[in-house]
């Protein structure tokens, strides 16, 4: 089965006590009472840039330029045991935006310290590459889930090789 192409990106800024990236609390669909980044599917037609900036003004009400993404890799998400939920990821960070995050029925955004990310109320591999990419490598990361498809069996991590693809 091919894996789902979907998109995630994180706003950086910088508060009083340290660098900041927006994440939320998903309310509605895949991972719900978790917290996630902002994204989601790759439609037909689009690029994963177009993909990105869409799902950020729909699921915050925030605009993003396409020229204002920063690529910062991929995540390949693999869930041996229901390899219906396989999804590839192409991730951007973005310092540059307009408006203010706002709620919406799938998300309810809120900034977090980098240094303090709420890993326990994230997906379990999120410490495995988010902080990595935040802190600017540009990686490609596979991560298989175990078999409860919550916990991780395995991470790898390589050098991303910007194909272009992401833009
Ligand atoms: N193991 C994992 N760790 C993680 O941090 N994020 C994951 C993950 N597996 C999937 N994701 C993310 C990637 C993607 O942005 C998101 C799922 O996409 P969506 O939010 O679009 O899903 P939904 O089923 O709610 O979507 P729509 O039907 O497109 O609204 O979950």
């Amino acid at each position: 089965m091919t894996a789902a192409h979907v998109t995630l990106c994180f706003l950086l800024r910088d508060g009083d006590a340290g660098q900041e990236v927006l994440l939320g609390r998903k309310k509605t669909g895949f991972g719900t009472g978790k917290i996630v980044g902002v994204g989601g599917h790759v439609e037909s037609g689009e690029t994963a840039a177009e993909a990105v900036c869409r799902e950020v003004q729909e699921e915050i009400f925030v605009h993003v330029e396409e020229s204002d993404l920063i690529p910062a890799g991929t995540v390949d998400f693999v869930f041996p045991a229901k390899a219906e939920w396989n999804m590839f990821t192409t991730v951007y960070l973005t310092g540059r935006w307009t408006g203010e995050p706002a709620e919406s029925d799938e998300i309810a955004p809120q900034w977090y310290r980098v240094e303090g990310l709420p890993v326990e109320q994230m997906w379990a591999d999120a410490e495995h590459w988010l902080p990595a990419m935040i802190s600017g490598q540009r990686i490609a990361v596979e991560v298989v889930l175990a078999d409860d498809n919550e916990s991780v069996a395995e991470v790898h991590t390589g050098e991303w090789l910007d194909s272009g693809a992401a833009r």
